[in-house]
């Protein structure tokens, strides 16, 4: 007898966008914290790290020579210029991970966004996350303090623009609460991982329930 959870699926790519500072990185990282079933996509970028940021962990820190070479070699599943550098997804195990049905978080703008549901719209799946306001924005911007006064105001004035995306994605929650919203993502996970689509080892499965 199979329960449910054996049943094999294919992988999600699960796509975490949002105007920076309005908590993708704070939601990936409960995500990651609280379900085993996910990994996240080591994005690489020419940045240069953040304190407390760990090369491998949270990025792949690169030069731009070595970024240069990545693309001539087209290591990328997708990459873009943000702000004033470039971040890529590269491709490395994804696409096996996915037909074993391992999960992979993406913490990704709109450009790469796109791209992905390009190359891999069924296994794609998308959430905006919208700050209550931009005066909360700013806030959590400032409140992190991990960027200079200077870059604080780009990613302000970026933060319309990449608001203006939002009817690009398939789900938008607003994060006013950090555990509401936390739920409501995970919500969407779940419900996502019992789509019948992905749920390959439901036809052998339903075939021997006939017999
Ligand atoms: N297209 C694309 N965007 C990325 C990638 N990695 C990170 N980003 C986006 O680049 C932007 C800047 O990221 P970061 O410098 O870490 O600042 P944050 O917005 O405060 O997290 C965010 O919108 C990220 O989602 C990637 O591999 N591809
Ligand atoms: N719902 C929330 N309420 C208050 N502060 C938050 C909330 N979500 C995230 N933060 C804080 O806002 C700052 C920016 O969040 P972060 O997750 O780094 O955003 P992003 O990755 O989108 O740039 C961090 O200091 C984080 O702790």
């Amino acid at each position: 007898m199979a329960d449910q959870s054996t049943l094999s699926r294919r992988g999600i790519m699960f796509i975490l966008s949002s105007p920076s500072g309005a908590g993708k990185t704070t939601m990936s990282h409960k995500l990651l914290g609280a379900d085993e079933e996910i990994k996240l996509s080591v994005s690489a970028t020419t940045r240069p790290p953040r304190k407390g940021e760990v090369d491998g962990i949270d990025y792949h820190f690169v030069s731009d020579a070595k970024f240069d070479e990545m693309v001539e070699k087209d290591d990328f599943y997708e990459w873009a210029h943000v702000f004033d550098h470039r971040y890529g997804t590269p491709k490395g195990y994804i696409r096996q991970g996915l037909k074993e049905g391992q999960d992979f978080l993406f913490d990704i703008d709109w450009q790469g966004t796109q791209q992905l549901y390009q190359k891999d719209q069924q296994d794609a799946v998308s959430v905006f996350l919208l700050p209550p306001s931009l005066a909360a924005l700013r806030s959590r911007l400032e409140t992190r303090a991990l960027d200079s006064a200077e870059v604080i105001d780009s990613r302000m004035e970026r933060a319309r623009n990449e608001i203006s995306h939002w009817a690009e994605y398939d789900y938008v929650v607003v994060n006013d609460d950090v555990d509401e919203c936390f739920v409501k993502v995970r919500e969407i996970l779940h419900a996502e991982r019992m789509k019948r689509t992905r749920q390959t080892g439901l036809i052998p499965f339903v075939r021997e329930l006939m017999e």
